[in-house]
């Protein structure tokens, strides 16, 4: 379990503000979390806060009872805490098969590079051999880097806007797969995303604005909740009214 505990986190040069403010979370194995709500609410940097990008300015971060609040990025994913960027970094004189197997190096007998592409929609054969560069398209690089976190049979996986870039198609595939690992392994899956048909793969949604979490619950009871409330859920005082709710969050 993933226990996240009172943390706040101040940047320095964001005039003192508080992006997160006493966050408290439990994130249990083998289950999907969407964490959803209006942009700047401080969904991306929790995640950063998860992965050891960022240090909390307070509070505490637990990883099956081990505190991990400072531990190094490598450290945490040493430990099988793994994150898909928003917008994935690209590694010159890397081929996309090399990428795969340095991600697979701790699995290799249950990881089959080929099936880790065709489960993120793109075909082995045309993406192998290819540079990991700018000759990729951004929705081709996601993709791939979204391939590399399942290679690695994680304790915790974090995607940041999987479905950003991403077509029609290879979604449905994306979506088909988060189930698989969701039914297969016992991995944590936090996924934060403006989509409903992400949020419908959820066994609960969270919703963040201001740095607070302004709800949490079953999929069911925030899916309804955002569809058939008149108070808006993003708590941005929008005014939106029923069934408005999606549209704002997202
Ligand atoms: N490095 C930084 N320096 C200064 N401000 C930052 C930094 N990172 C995040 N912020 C601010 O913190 C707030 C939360 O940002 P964050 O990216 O976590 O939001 P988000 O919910 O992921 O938004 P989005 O849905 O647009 O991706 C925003 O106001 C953002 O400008």
């Amino acid at each position: 379990m993933l226990d996240i505990q009172g943390v706040s986190l101040e940047i320095e040069g964001n005039k003192g503000t508080e992006i997160l403010k006493s966050i408290n979370l439990k994130f249990y194995n083998k289950k999907i979390y969407v964490v959803t709500g209006p942009n700047g609410g401080g969904k991306s940097s929790l995640a950063k806060v998860i992965m050891g990008v960022y240090n909390p300015t307070s509070g505490r971060i637990l990883l099956n009872g081990q505190d991990i609040t400072y531990s190094t990025i490598t450290e945490r994913a040493r430990l099988g805490i793994g994150y898909a960027f928003q917008s994935p970094p690209r590694f010159k004189g890397i081929k996309v098969r090399d990428l795969l197997n340095m991600a697979a190096s701790h699995n290799p007998e249950n990881v089959n590079i080929c099936d880790l592409l065709y489960n993120v929609g793109l075909c082995a054969q045309d993406y192998l051999d290819r540079d990991v560069d700018s000759s990729l398209s951004g929705g081709e690089m996601k993709r791939i880097e979204i391939a590399t976190v399942l290679a690695r049979n994680l304790k915790v996986a974090v995607f940041d806007e999987p479905e950003a870039g991403i077509d029609l198609w290879s979604f449905q595939k994306l979506a088909e797969t988060f189930k698989t690992i969701h039914e297969q392994y016992d991995t944590t899956i936090i996924i934060i995303s403006h989509q409903e048909r992400i949020m419908e793969l959820a066994d609960e949604i969270i919703i963040m604005s201001n740095g607070s979490i302004s709800a949490q619950s079953e999929r069911d009871v925030i899916l309804a909740g955002i569809l058939n409330s008149d108070t808006c859920l993003c708590s941005t005082k929008c005014e939106k009214g029923v069934g408005q709710n999606v549209e704002c969050i997202g």
